[in-house]
């Protein structure tokens, strides 16, 4: 398994280009399956999870192609509506095939996607919109099992409302709902800025989506077979543009994060003007605002202790939440980082201690001390913003740190070690390193 090795010291200077969002990807791949013809992607970033939706549209018996940043689901109207646990299993991302599919064929069977390591991520939110649509569902042998109404009928229009926030929840009942017969309204929905992407890409199909973005989305179904199919370039990556921020104000860099809007990260940019971060909009002809360049961000100052409570969207995002709690090993001062989203989400604390953070866990809370500096050392990580957090530590620390399991990484991030490069990190890939 590869391995990512890194000598700290160096500070990043430079620009670094963001890829797509992986997580506006992945819902806008598997919408495909709504309609029957030709779908075109651009701006898709190469990362594994990519590579996996398109093994599992191809299961489905999608062609598939994928060439470079652009990806083309091939016109088609036989599905195989089964995604199997092997593919589940390796993202989870695979839930999302459920809407479209019992929308559109009126039955899926999709394995349900099990823990892992940040928590337990049940899907009961997207079972019971499903339900409220007229869908029967019962769960067999680890699978869902879902059928139309009647034995494999159109779903209907319905009121749906949310306990808690969830980003492929709603992505689920907002596809699902795009093939029902009449209205839907989705309340207490997930605000993320990729559920707005999904809401944009439903409108170009022909379905009717108001408030995508908002917490209450109205839906206005179209007949199956009347979606056309899109032809869409998908926006930047906000988690891996925070990411960078974040590795930038921790080597004291000075870094243009190209293709970041300032508008989907504010939370993570007002926690790091607060701990003494720069952060600035550049606009391509030199002004500032929506049409900008990218967020230029640097640091000459020491970084302040700041506390941070994850949320969803548009609170601090749990996405950065590991990331961000390295700034703070830095900091001077105690900070106080809480994890409100996923119960299991500190996994990169006790690697982290192993290079010299000083962090005590209660709970969901991580009290975090500042130290002078960390040290290198193999450090291994069980998630994708965990190993992002390890390589930052990296980055910074006393001497040489390799991060194992880099196949997390390579779920989220796009050439993440030859982007770092470009910005003067000393960095590398070790091709089949231990695990
Ligand atoms: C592919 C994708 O977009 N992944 C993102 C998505 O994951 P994902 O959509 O899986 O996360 P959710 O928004 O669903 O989860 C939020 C919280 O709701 C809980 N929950 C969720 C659904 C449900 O039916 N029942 C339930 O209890 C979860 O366990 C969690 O505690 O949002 C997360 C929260 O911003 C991000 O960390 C992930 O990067
Ligand atoms: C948790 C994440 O992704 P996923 O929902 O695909 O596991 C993430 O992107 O940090």
């Amino acid at each position: 398994m590869d391995a990512i090795r890194v000598r700290g010291g160096a500070t990043l200077r430079g620009k670094v280009r963001i890829s797509g969002a992986k997580n506006a990807a992945l819902p806008i791949l598997c919408s495909a399956l709504l309609s029957d013809g030709e779908t075109r992607l651009r701006n898709v970033p190469a990362l594994r999870d990519i590579h996996t939706t398109a093994a599992l549209l191809r299961f489905l018996g999608r062609g598939v192609e994928v060439d470079g940043s652009e990806v083309r689901v091939a016109a088609g109207d036989k599905v195989r509506p089964e995604a199997p646990y092997e593919l589940v299993k390796q993202m989870r991302a695979s839930v999302l095939v459920l809407g479209p599919l019992l929308a559109r064929f009126g039955r899926a069977k999709v394995s349900l996607p099990g823990g892992c390591a940040i928590g337990a991520r049940p899907i009961d939110q997207h079972l019971k919109g499903l339900e409220a649509m007229g869908a029967s569902i019962r769960l067999e042998r680890g699978y869902v099992i879902a059928e139309g109404p009647n034995g494999g009928g159109r779903l209907r229009g319905a009121e749906v409302y949310f306990d808690l926030p969830t980003v492929t929840g709603t992505e689920n009942l907002m596809m699902a709902a795009a093939l029902a017969k009449g209205r839907t309204t989705l309340v207490n929905c997930a605000r993320e800025p990729e559920v707005e992407e999904l809401g944009r890409i439903l409108n170009k199909m022909g379905a009717e989506v108001d408030g995508a973005g908002t917490d209450v989305i109205h839906i206005v179904g179209r007949d199956p077979g009347t979606l056309a199919p899109f032809d869409h370039a998908i926006i930047p990556d906000r988690i891996e543009a925070g990411t960078y921020m974040v590795a930038a104000a921790a080597t004291g860099g000075d870094v243009l994060v190209e293709g970041a809007e300032l508008s989907d990260l504010e939370a993570l940019i007002a926690k790091l003007r607060q701990a003494g971060v720069k952060v600035e909009s550049v606009g391509s002809e030199g002004g500032a605002g929506e049409s900008s360049q990218g967020v230029r961000v640097w640091r000459e100052g020491p970084l302040r202790a700041v506390d941070v409570t994850t949320a969803p969207h548009p609170g601090f995002p749990t996405d950065m939440q590991a990331q961000f709690l390295v700034l703070m090993c830095l900091a001077r001062g105690e900070s106080v980082i809480s994890e409100t989203i996923f119960e299991n989400r500190f996994m990169h604390v006790p690697e982290l201690s192993r290079m010299g953070a000083n962090v005590a866990l209660r709970g969901n809370i991580a009290m975090v001390q500042g130290v002078d500096r960390l040290y290198g050392a193999s450090v291994m990580a069980t998630d994708l913003r965990a190993s992002a957090s390890l390589v930052i530590a990296g980055l910074v620390a006393d001497g040489e740190t390799e991060v194992r399991r880099v196949y997390h990484l390579d779920r989220g991030y796009e050439r993440l070690e030859e982007k770092l490069r470009l910005l003067g990190a000393d960095i590398a890939r070790v091709k089949g390193a231990e695990g």
